[in-house]
Order: C-alpha cells, then structure tokens, then sequence
C-alpha cells in the first residue's frame, strides 16, 4: 500500500475551505457524525432532524453529473462504485449515454439539456445532495442547465473534473465547452480536477508537461474563479512517482504517492473526482478528502493491478474490492483443505533458546516441508510481534505457503496474513470473518463437537482439535485424546488439523485409517521447533504423514 504525501502542508489552509457554510450545515455535519446523537441538535432550532430520541441517520450524498460508460469503468459507474465504496449514496444525473469499452469510445448519444435539468430536480427536489460533482458535460445547453440548477438548489460542494478527452483520447466534450466552462461553471466550483491536456486546454492550449507547469496551471485556473484547483499528474511523463498540485489560492501542495504499475487505469480521474466529493460529502475539509480519495484511489489500483477484463489497452478498476477482490477468489490464494497436513506453529521461547529468529523457523519448517504456518507469540510486545510476522510472512509467500496468525486479528489485519486462527475465549468467528473479509482463512480450537458445529455455522474454515496428547507447549489444556479428536470431526463438515503432544511417533497413529474423512492433518511445535535441526525435524513429520495420507500428498509438494 502506499500512500499520498503532502510536501508543504500549510495549515491556513484548512479554515479557507467553506465546507460549513452556514451554521446549520454545521449542525448536520455534526449530526452526520454522530447519528445516534438525540434530541440536542433539534433544540438547537435545526428542524431537519426528528426531535424525539429516535435514531434518524443520514446518509452523505453526492450527485454526479456525468456520461455513462458502457463498460462500466469511468464515467457515472465509476462515480456510483466509489462512493458506494466510501460510503456515500450516489444519485446520477446523466448527461450522455456512451458506446464506450476498454478499448475506447465508439460512439456518444448526448442527452437534451432541458432532460438533464428534469434528471437534476428529481434528485434536488427530493432526496437533495451535499456535494455535486460533475465529469463529462458535452454541450454548452447542458451546462448552462446545470449552473441555473445549482443557483436555485445550492450544495454544500461543487467538484467539476473538466472531462474533455477519455484516457484512450476519444473526445467526450468538444473546444466549443471551453468558454462556457471557464466562464460559468469554474466560478461555481469549490474544486476542479483537470488532468494534464484538460489544464492546458482551460489555460488557452499552453504545454503542461511537467510540475513547474502543472504550478502555473493550476493559478491560471485558479484565476478563472474556482476555490481550489487540482491538477493530476497521472499522464506525467517517466515511471517514476505520481505528482498532483492542488493549489488554493493561497498555497500550491504537491501530494505525491508511487505509481501502480499497470494497464488498468481508464476511469482513474473520475474515480479520485468522485472519492473526493464522497469525503467531502461525509463532511471532511477539502485537504483532508483529497487525501483519503488519493488514497482510496491507491489501493484500489493496487488492488486492480492484475485483473484481466476486456481485449483494450485500459482495463478498469475494482472499485469495490473490498467487497469482491477478484485477484484472490480466482487464485491459488483460497484456502485449500489439504494444506493443513503438516500445520506449523512457532513458538518465541522455542526459537529464542535455540538461537533462531521467527523467520528463520518459518524458512526452515517451509524448507522441511511445512504446508501451513501460524505465528504463536504469547510474550511479545505488539511492535515486535507486528516485524516478527512481516518478516515470516515474506518467507511464506516467496513459498507460497499460507500464513495465519494466533489470537491477534490486529497484526494478522496490519500485516495482511493470509488469516487468523482463534481460541473458544477469544474474538468469536462472525466479528473476525467482518473485519478480514471473505478471502482470508479462519480457524477455531475446539475441543467438543458442539463447539465444531458452532464454528463451521460461524464460517470458520477449519478446526484445530486437541490436545490429542498431553503438552508441554499449552498450560492447563485438557486432554481429550484420539476418541475425542474424532467426535469433534464428526461435529462438522469443515476440515479439521489435530494438535498437541503430536510428533514423528505418534502422528501415524493420529491419521491412521478408518480416519474422518475431514481430519486433513496434524499441527505441531515441538516436534518441529524443540530441535536442533528444524528442516530435518520437519521432513522426518512430513515422510511419515506422506505415508498415511497418500492422496494429500501432491496436492502440497514436498520441498
Ligand atoms: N498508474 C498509476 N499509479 C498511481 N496513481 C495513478 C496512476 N494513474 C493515475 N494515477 C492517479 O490517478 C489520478 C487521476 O489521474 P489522471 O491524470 O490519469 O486522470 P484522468 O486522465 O482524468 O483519468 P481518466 O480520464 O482515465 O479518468 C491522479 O491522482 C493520478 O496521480
Ligand atoms: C462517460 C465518461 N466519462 C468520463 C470519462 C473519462 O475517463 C470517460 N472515459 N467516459
Ligand atoms: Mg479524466
């Protein structure tokens, strides 16, 4: 992840920005961010809200107004997809329908200005909005409709991304716009996002190709009536960092951040356009929404970099990838029962008394044949556990092993493991599968068949059983044997791994046929960690569970 830097940050800025206009936008603000708040903001003679106790919570709204894209990457489906990521109810006014996919624009059907004004009073007329945002606005009519409407119906915000030309250099908006768009809508405006060939155009056809420019720019259209300007750099020439300039009249601030090495870019301005006018929506100075749409902005890039949708040079983005991230579901990244034959768990005051670093027993148990790995700390503070998972977590993947953490969802979600794995007294299932989403594996000790069922209902993805055999490695953990390991497979369908007391003289007996079908493995610490040798420890596990698991055997290749 990387995120957006600003380099001099002038903090007179904030309090230009008249994101509370008047005192009763102050009010919803603050009642927006507080929704259960009662009755005191109503007796402050704001009427918008119920003045009884009763919870009433409002939504943030943004309105764009803007084209539709066919292909759903830029234009109104991206505006609607990034605030929805963000949390904003999007309405959307359509000003033209185009034919538009991947590769580029194959054909805009505009529609009537007096049809764009009548999309523009149903919204304002009903469900309002805190923030306008504009992007492809082709005719002059059309524009002129949407400045009479917003004197009538004026928001709290007004972001015009001055869309000229699609990423693919298909014309969205004719030079016969510039002078109307400069003349009556900038002044409007409390932002306006040019990229660099729309900043050039907006200041009579000057070059803009590299940040001296971009400065200059940006003051020119500054001059031309709008609070704030900010000119995006993503079509800056060299592969280097990203550079946007927003200037506010007083400052220009260059808010950098690393460039995503990929082809699925189209729809990137509406996006941050669209992000921005959703933080500005949920009442954030302008500073800070431009910080958070970058960043939003940034990792959904990341987060898009391999996808693979339509034959055209410019793929789009997964806007809402925290609902659906198509990069993991559709790889080797979900979880596979079957690698739960050899489990590895560390143990800190194992690898400290025999001089190796997590890492390093990580590397060695993966050398050895390991097909899963939990990191166990009991002891260590948060900061160290945080660079003892980060620096095992680089060993897993360069294997491709997963890798989940014990107890801590905190570090598993700041480290981003592959999952976490739970006690019965620690955070329960349904908490654990909200925060980490649907792709990262989560699993349960259990020790009765009760306990399995829950888990498997909760949407664990497997179960850790035991202790099969009395521990050293867990105080007072009660024994409850073979006959207990299969009582609590027999409680779910969901894979499960047998832990405590196992090693190379036991671990046979463990999965010795009959077996549950859903037993997959064994999970182990000393036997692996307790040594001298923690690669030959390992492989010696691995050939005797080779042994009595045959069919699992090459779906994880021994090393
Ligand atoms: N490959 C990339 N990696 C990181 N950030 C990027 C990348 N491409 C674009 N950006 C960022 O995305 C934002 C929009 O950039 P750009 O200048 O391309 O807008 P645009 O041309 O209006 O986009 P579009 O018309 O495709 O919607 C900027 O903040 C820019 O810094
Ligand atoms: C409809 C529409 N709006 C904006 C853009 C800018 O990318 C686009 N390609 N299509
Ligand atoms: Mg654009």
């Amino acid at each position: 992840m990387q995120g957006a830097n600003l380099v001099g940050f002038n903090t007179n800025f904030l309090p230009t920005f008249p994101i509370f206009k008047t005192t009763q936008h102050l009010f919803c603000h603050l009642k927006q961010a507080y929704p259960t708040a009662s009755s005191t903001f109503a007796s402050m003679g704001n009427d918008e809200f119920t003045t009884t106790t009763t919870t009433t919570v409002r939504v943030p709204r943004v309105l764009t107004v803007a084209g539709s894209d066919s292909g759903a990457g830029a234009g109104i489906q991206a505006d609607m997809k990034a605030c929805a990521a963000l949390g904003v109810y999007c309405t959307t006014v359509i000003t033209a329908v185009t034919a538009q996919n991947t590769a580029g624009v194959q054909g805009i059907h505009t529609v009537p200005a007096d049809f764009v004004e009548k999309q523009m009073l149903s919204v304002l007329t009903d469900i309002g909005a805190d923030v306008v945002k504009t992007g492809m606005l082709p005719t002059v009519d059309i524009i002129r409709s949407i400045c009479d409407v917003l004197k009538t119906y004026p928001v709290t915000a007004l972001v015009v991304d001055p869309v000229l030309v699609a990423t693919s250099g298909d014309e969205l908006a004719g030079p016969a716009v510039l002078d109307v768009l400069r003349e009556e809508l900038l002044p409007m405006a409390d932002l306006v996002t040019p990229n660099l060939p729309e900043a050039s155009a907006l200041i009579g056809g000057e070059n803009v190709v590299n940040i001296s420019d971009m400065r200059e720019a940006a003051q020119a259209i500054h001059a031309l009536g709008p609070r704030n300007v900010l000119v995006k750099g993503g079509h800056l020439p060299g592969t280097g960092g990203m550079v946007d300039v927003l200037y506010d009249g007083v400052d220009w601030h260059e808010l950098s951040g690393s460039r995503v090495e990929t082809h699925n870019t189209h729809g990137t301005g509406c996006t941050l356009a669209s992000a921005i006018a959703a933080e500005l929506a949920k009442g954030h100075p302008m500073l800070p929404a431009i910080l958070a749409a970058k960043q939003y902005l940034a990792d959904t890039l990341q987060q898009s970099a391999g996808l693979n949708i339509g034959r055209g040079a410019q793929g789009p983005l997964n806007h809402l990838y925290k609902l659906s991230n198509w990069g993991k579901t559709s790889t080797e990244r979900q979880f596979k029962p079957e690698a739960l034959l050899l489990y590895a768990v560390t143990d800190a005051a194992m690898n400290k008394r025999w001089g190796r670093s997590t890492a390093d027993a990580v590397r060695g148990a993966i050398e050895g044949g390991a097909t899963i790995i939990q990191i166990r700390e009991k002891e260590a503070e948060t900061g160290e556990f945080l660079r003892e998972a980060e620096a095992s977590l680089k060993v897993a993947r360069h294997y491709g092993i997963p890798l989940l953490i014990n107890d801590r969802i905190d570090i598993a979600m700041a480290c981003d493991a592959d999952g976490i794995h739970l006690g019965q007294s620690d955070l329960p299932v349904a908490q654990a599968r909200a925060l980490l989403g649907p792709e990262k594996i989560i699993g349960v000790s259990c020790k009765t068949p009760e306990q399995a069922e829950k888990a498997w209902k909760d949407g664990a993805d497997y179960i850790g059983s035991g202790g099969v055999y009395p521990t050293t490695t867990k105080k007072d953990n009660k024994t409850i044997g073979l006959d207990g390991l299969r009582e609590v497979c027999y409680g779910s369908p969901i894979p499960v791994v047998a832990i405590g007391g196992i090693s190379t003289s036991n671990a046979g007996q463990v999965m010795q046929e009959p077996r549950p079908q859903n037993l997959k493995g064994v999970a182990v610490v000393s036997a692996l960690f307790n040594q001298a040798d923690v690669v030959a420890s390992t492989q010696a596990l691995r050939s005797v569970l080779a042994r009595t698991v045959k069919k699992s055997s090459p779906v994880v290749p021994l090393l």
